[in-house]
């Protein structure tokens, strides 16, 4: 591979089951070693683009090559190239993880020689190597069965790893080990990753992709993302000094800030303030607060999250609306939120 070219394209990738576009057009690029998670509501099309991604399904019309090379033609080796971890991974209950990870690498067809290191990496990576190495699949919790699909995803080294919901039913623990394991592929591999979790993804993400009703209604890192789809900020300020003082006070900090709430409890007051940027105004608050003597609490400068950037791009993409034929199922009880345009 070169490179500058990117380990994933995907140009206008349409697939249809029956008269029903699941994704329409979609378009991105994944640069090599790069982690991005893949959001959308129930029903956007992630699964479906990642199988066509994998080269598990054909897609109906557009390109996606892996590494340079074409899906469509080229699905089987593809499959070289990519490891995938798809939502539901069925596993057989009565293998040990070790005899089941040297069976997938036959599968894969690592070299004989090599697959006694190969799956021993891939244990330690996935922390499959102590106990668990011997252990029934079928006796292993969930979060170790998610770890035995990873190690299974990352076994032949493929330069991408796809990885669908790989966090999905843990407990906060194992989530939290998930993420440690993908952050050690960071740099080494390609990993795009969907996920409902959205706090995990801004963690552990480089870029976002979010797509919608089969269309990518956002691309881009958390930073631009806010920019783009919540260029507000919010300031939550707690201080002795009265609704009065602050009336006259922020002006002086900036004159675009308005207030939106306050309210007060023994002596201390709490404000929250919307500024139409991301300037930071923390300083100039405590300045402006010290000057008039107010005791401060806090001055807090509240940065929307993923979680709120995914509502904002997935309702702007409501609000744009698609035709009648595009719509999901779940459309059906919405209908008097948006009427659709054509
Ligand atoms: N085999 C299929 N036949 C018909 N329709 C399908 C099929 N697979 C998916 N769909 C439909 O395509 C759309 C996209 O489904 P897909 O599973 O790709 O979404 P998703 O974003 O992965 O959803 P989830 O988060 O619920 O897993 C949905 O409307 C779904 O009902």
């Amino acid at each position: 591979m070169e490179p500058e070219q990117p380990a994933i394209e995907v140009l206008d990738l349409t697939k249809s089951y029956g008269p029903r576009k699941a994704i329409d057009r979609i378009s991105f690029e994944v640069a090599p070693g790069q982690v991005v998670g893949f959001l959308g509501p129930n029903g956007a099309g992630k699964s479906t683009t990642m199988r066509i991604l994998c080269g598990i399904m054909p897609a109906t019309s557009g390109i996606v090559r892996v590494c340079g090379i074409p899906v469509a033609s080229q699905s089987g080796e593809v499959k070289k190239h990519i490891g995938y971890m798809p939502e539901s991974n069925p596993l057989p209950e009565d293998m040990r993880v070790i005899e089941y990870l040297r069976y997938r690498a036959r599968l894969k067809e690592i070299p004989a020689r090599r697959i006694r290191d190969r799956v021993e990496e891939a244990m330690e990576v996935c922390e499959l190597h102590r106990k668990p190495r011997r252990r029934l699949i079928g006796t292993l919790s969930k979060g170790f069965r998610q770890r035995v699909g990873i190690a299974d995803a990352i076994l032949a080294e493929p330069e991408v790893i796809v990885m669908d919901e790989p966090t999905i039913g843990l407990d906060p623990h194992q989530i939290l080990s998930i993420r440690n394991l993908i952050d050690s592929l960071r740099g080494r591999m390609t990993v795009i990753i969907s996920s409902h979790i959205l706090p995990e993804i801004e963690l552990c993400c480089d870029r976002v992709i979010i797509i919608n009703q089969g269309r990518v209604v956002a691309n881009g890192t958390s930073q631009s993302l806010r920019e783009r789809f919540l260029p507000m900020t919010r300031y939550r300020v707690r201080t002795t000094l009265r609704a009065e003082g602050m009336a006259t006070l922020l002006p002086a900090v900036s004159p675009e800030l308005a207030l939106e709430s306050s309210a007060q409890t023994e002596g201390m007051c709490e404000y929250l303030m919307e500024a139409p940027s991301h300037l930071d105004l923390t300083e100039a608050f405590i300045d402006a607060l010290r000057a008039r003597q107010a005791r401060i609490h806090e001055v807090a400068r509240l940065q929307p999250n993923l979680e709120d950037i995914f509502m904002s791009a997935t309702k702007r993409s409501w609000d744009e609306s698609l035709p009648e034929d595009k719509a999901d199922d779940t459309r059906e009880n919405e209908t008097d939120k948006t009427p659709a345009q054509t």
